[in-house]
């Protein structure tokens, strides 16, 4: 995974003024009928989901030139594929991280990380490197032949040989799939989007937990049946999901402002209202702007305001709409400060409160329900 940005075919072909990526008529032998376009800018996470089967790895593996296609491919101002005639992975600058690890085997864990260090054009200074190797919980295992470590661990140490790399372009094909969801959502997330914030890259994040590219991305490439979407909303996305009956637990992504964060328990600003989380391990600054996932299941609603209590957030809504679950449950969306999220909650509990769409209620959740924070 060299880092080596060249002109392809010499000077006459080899310049483009695109400084972003750039996909233009792109035909694998999966999509010869639906040809991919894509022009994403050169920083910036974006999300690549969509139903198994659909293309997601081919397209990256087509884009860092492991598989057969033709059609034009540019970034960052210089073409990496012209019909057939295609530059080598080596030349091109990007990473890309596959679910499988595919470390180096044979070597240790320290041994793998080097390698990416140097090679990277960018690389990180050893303070910064050394933080990494703690979030990610990688510091003891350094000297561990990469045969021994567990699936989740090998995982780890791969997303980090790609963030040791921190090549322009950062291609990730479901990496954290085998690691645990508290330890990906409470810590590993809000560590890759400091990363990022400090190093800026084009990154794409594949992924069939849509709760992860809600933490780590802004706008998300749908796959479907080899059809590639332009850059979406989430909110789009997440009504393709909704469609494909992938969403399985409903989380929301929220957005509020930072007011200040003290001993791990962050205060944030979400139209007025103070809301809470605590065990906050990133680093946020007063006037931050950030995003949280809340779990539909982790909230109840109040017709009045309640009293004191040990659940610190309680927020003022609107029932904008209900819908009924396979399970029996009720899903209520609701809005505040212009956003919208969603709570589980017993049908019963929808009779006894005689919930009714317009009106306002109060949302309840603990400080321990913000993921990704
Ligand atoms: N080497 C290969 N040879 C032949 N067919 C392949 C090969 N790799 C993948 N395919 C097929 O291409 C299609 C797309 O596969 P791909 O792995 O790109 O999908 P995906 O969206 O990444 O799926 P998933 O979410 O399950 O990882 C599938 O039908 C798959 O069986």
């Amino acid at each position: 995974m060299m880092d080596i940005t060249l002109p392809l075919f010499g000077d006459s072909v080899g310049t483009t003024d695109t400084s972003g990526l750039s996909v233009d008529g792109l035909v694998s032998t999966l999509n010869a009928a639906t040809p991919w376009q894509l022009n994403l800018p050169a920083r910036g996470v974006f999300g690549l989901t969509g139903p198994s089967g659909g293309g997601k790895s081919t397209l990256l593996s087509a884009l860092a030139g492991q598989r057969h296609c033709h059609g034009n491919i540019s970034f960052a101002g210089t073409v990496w594929q012209r019909g057939r005639r295609a530059l080598a992975t080596y030349k091109r600058a990007l990473s890309l991280g596959f679910q499988d690890s595919r470390l180096f085997t044979g070597q240790s864990v320290s041994d793998n990380l080097s390698l990416a260090q140097r090679y990277s054009r960018r690389p990180l200074p050893r303070e910064e490197r050394d933080e990494l190797l703690r979030a990610f919980g990688i510091t003891p295992l350094l000297h561990q032949p990469v045969e021994l470590l567990s699936g989740g661990e090998a995982q780890r140490v791969a997303l980090l040989r790609q963030l040791f790399h921190n090549a322009p372009l950062q291609l990730f094909d479901e990496p954290l799939s085998a690691v645990g969801r508290t330890q990906v959502i409470r810590y590993l997330l809000p560590t890759l989007r400091d990363f990022w914030a400090r190093h800026p890259a084009l990154v794409i994040w594949t992924s069939h937990d849509f709760g992860e590219i809600q933490l780590l991305a802004q706008r998300c490439l749908w796959m479907n049946c080899a059809d590639l979407s332009e850059p979406l909303s989430l909110a789009e996305v997440a009504r393709f999901l909704d469609g494909d009956g992938m969403g399985e637990t409903c989380y929301s992504r929220i957005e509020a402002g930072v007011e200040s964060l003290r001993d791990g328990l962050l205060t944030l600003d979400l139209g007025g209202v103070p809301i809470y989380a605590d065990r906050v391990t990133g680093h946020y600054r007063k006037g931050d702007s950030a995003a949280f996932l809340l779990e539909a299941g982790d909230i109840s609603l109040s017709v009045e305001k309640p009293g004191l209590s040990s659940i610190l957030n309680c927020l003022p809504v609107t029932l904008i709409g209900k819908s009924n679950l396979a399970d029996g449950r009720i899903r209520l969306q609701l809005t505040a400060a212009e956003q919208v999220f969603y709570a589980d909650i017993s049908r019963l509990s929808c009779e006894r409160l005689q919930l009714r769409e317009g009106r306002s209620y109060f949302a309840q959740f603990k400080a321990g329900n913000l993921a990704g924070l």
